[in-house]
C-alpha cells in the first residue's frame, strides 16, 4: 500500500490569499507565538542554511511542529537578493503540509504568499501584544514602514488593519510613488517620505523592512515609547537599526534560540533580549510603560506550519 494512492493537493497563492484574511490569520499566528513559548508545545529546530555564495544566495530548509495546532509542515526559501534587478522576487518558497500523526504528506503549497502574509501577521500579533501594557498616548497612531517590498507592503495592509492609523508612513531608497498610489485604491491612508527621519518621526509603530546590511534607522529619530517591528537583517552580519537603538530597547524575539543566533542587529549590537513575544502575549513579561520596544523576528517555522494547516483545513475540511 502507497500513500501516493491519495495524491497530496497543490494549494496556489489565489487560493491561500482567499483563506488567510488578516482577522483569521493574526489571531492564528499569535496563537503560534504563544505556543513557541510554552515547554512541550512546539518542536522547531534552528533552520538550515545553505549559502551559495557565487549568486550571493542562500536556501534555508525550515521544519516544524506546532502541536496545539496539529500543524507540521517544511519551508523551503531561497533568499537571493540579486533577483530584484531581474525582475524576480528575491524571496522565493515551497511549504509541504504533513499529516501529524503519520507523517503523510497532505499537501504542498505556494510559499510566497505564506511568508508575506505570516511575518507581517507576527509583526501584528507583537504590536497588538505590547500595547496592551505600553501604549504611547496623546497623539494620533502613525505608522512608519521602511522599506517598499513585498514585506513593506503587507507591514502598511496589516498595520492599517489593526490599529486604524492616521497616516501609513512609507520610505524606500528607491522611492515607492506606485506601493504608496496602490496602498491609497484601497484606503490605506499612505503617504510617501524622502528620508527614513521624516518617515519615523512622530510614528508610534515603525517596520523595518528592506535588505539593508547596515543600519538605515538611528535613535536619535525614534520616539521614546515607539514600538519597532524588527523584519529584516536575519543574518548574523547585517543590520536595519544602529547599535545605540537597540541597546536602548526592550527587545522581543519570536523565538530566542534563532534570533540570537541569527539577528545582527542583537548580536553586533551586544544587546540581551528581554524574552519572547509569546511569553508577552501571555502576559507573563510585561513591556515597561514607556521604554521604546522591539519585536526582532528573523521568522519561524512554527508560523509557515500553522498557516499552511489552517489554509488546508479550511479548503479540505475533515469529514469527521
Ligand atoms: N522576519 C521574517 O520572518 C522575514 C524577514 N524577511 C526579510 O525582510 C526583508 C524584506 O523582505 P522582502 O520585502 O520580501 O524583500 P523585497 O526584495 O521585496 O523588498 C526589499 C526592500 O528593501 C529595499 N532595499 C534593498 N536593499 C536595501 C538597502 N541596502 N538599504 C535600504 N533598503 C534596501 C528595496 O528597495 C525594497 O524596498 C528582507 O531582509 C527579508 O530577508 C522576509 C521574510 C520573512
Ligand atoms: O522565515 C522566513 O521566511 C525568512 N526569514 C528570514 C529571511 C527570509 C525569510
Amino acid at each position: 500500500m502507497s500513500w501516493s494512492s491519495c495524491p497530496i493537493k497543490w494549494i496556489s497563492s489565489q487560493e491561500i490569499r482567499a483563506v488567510l484574511q488578516w482577522d483569521v490569520l493574526v489571531p492564528a499566528i499569535t496563537e503560534a507565538l504563544q505556543a513557541v513559548s510554552t515547554a512541550g508545545a512546539v518542536v522547531q529546530p534552528v533552520r538550515t542554511k545553505l549559502e551559495d555564495k557565487e549568486n550571493a544566495g542562500t536556501l534555508m530548509v525550515m521544519p516544524g511542529l506546532v502541536r496545539p495546532c496539529n500543524a507540521l509542515a517544511t519551508k523551503i526559501l531561497c533568499k537571493y537578493p540579486g533577483n530584484a534587478a531581474k525582475g524576480l522576487p528575491t524571496h522565493t518558497s515551497l511549504v509541504l503540509l504533513n499529516d501529524t500523526q503519520t507523517g503523510v504528506p497532505l499537501a504542498l503549497l505556494e510559499g510566497d504568499s505564506i511568508t508575506e502574509l505570516r511575518t507581517a501577521a507576527a509583526s501584528a500579533a507583537a504590536t497588538l501584544a505590547v500595547r496592551k501594557f505600553n501604549k504611547p498616548t496623546g497623539s494620533p497612531c502613525i505608522v512608519a514602514v521602511l522599506g517598499a517590498g513585498t514585506q513593506g507592503a503587507a507591514h502598511a495592509r496589516v498595520m492599517n488593519h489593526i490599529l486604524k492609523p492616521q497616516q501609513v508612513r512609507i520610505w524606500s531608497r528607491n522611492g515607492c510613488q506606485s506601493l504608496v498610489s496602490k496602498l491609497s485604491s484601497e484606503g490605506v491612508p499612505a503617504v510617501s517620505c524622502s528620508s527614513v527621519q521624516d518617515a519615523v518621526n512622530g510614528a508610534c509603530v515603525i517596520n523595518t523592512c528592506t535588505l539593508a546590511s547596515k543600519p538605515v534607522l538611528k535613535l536619535p529619530w525614534v520616539m521614546k515609547g515607539a514600538h519597532i517591528n524588527s523584519v529584516g537583517a536575519a543574518n548574523g552580519n547585517d543590520q536595519e537599526m544602529e547599535s545605540d537603538l537597540v541597546r536602548s530597547a526592550q527587545i522581543y524575539a519570536d523565538t530566542a534560540e534563532a534570533v540570537m543566533k541569527e539577528a545582527g542587529d542583537l548580536i553586533l549590537s551586544g544587546s540581551k533580549l528581554e524574552g519572547e513575544i509569546g511569553e508577552v502575549i501571555k502576559g507573563t513579561l510585561k513591556p515597561t510603560k514607556g521604554m521604546t520596544t522591539i519585536f526582532k523576528s528573523v521568522g519561524m517555522a512554527a508560523e509557515d506550519a500553522v498557516a499552511a494547516r489552517l489554509v488546508y483545513d479550511t479548503l479540505y475540511p475533515s469529514k469527521h
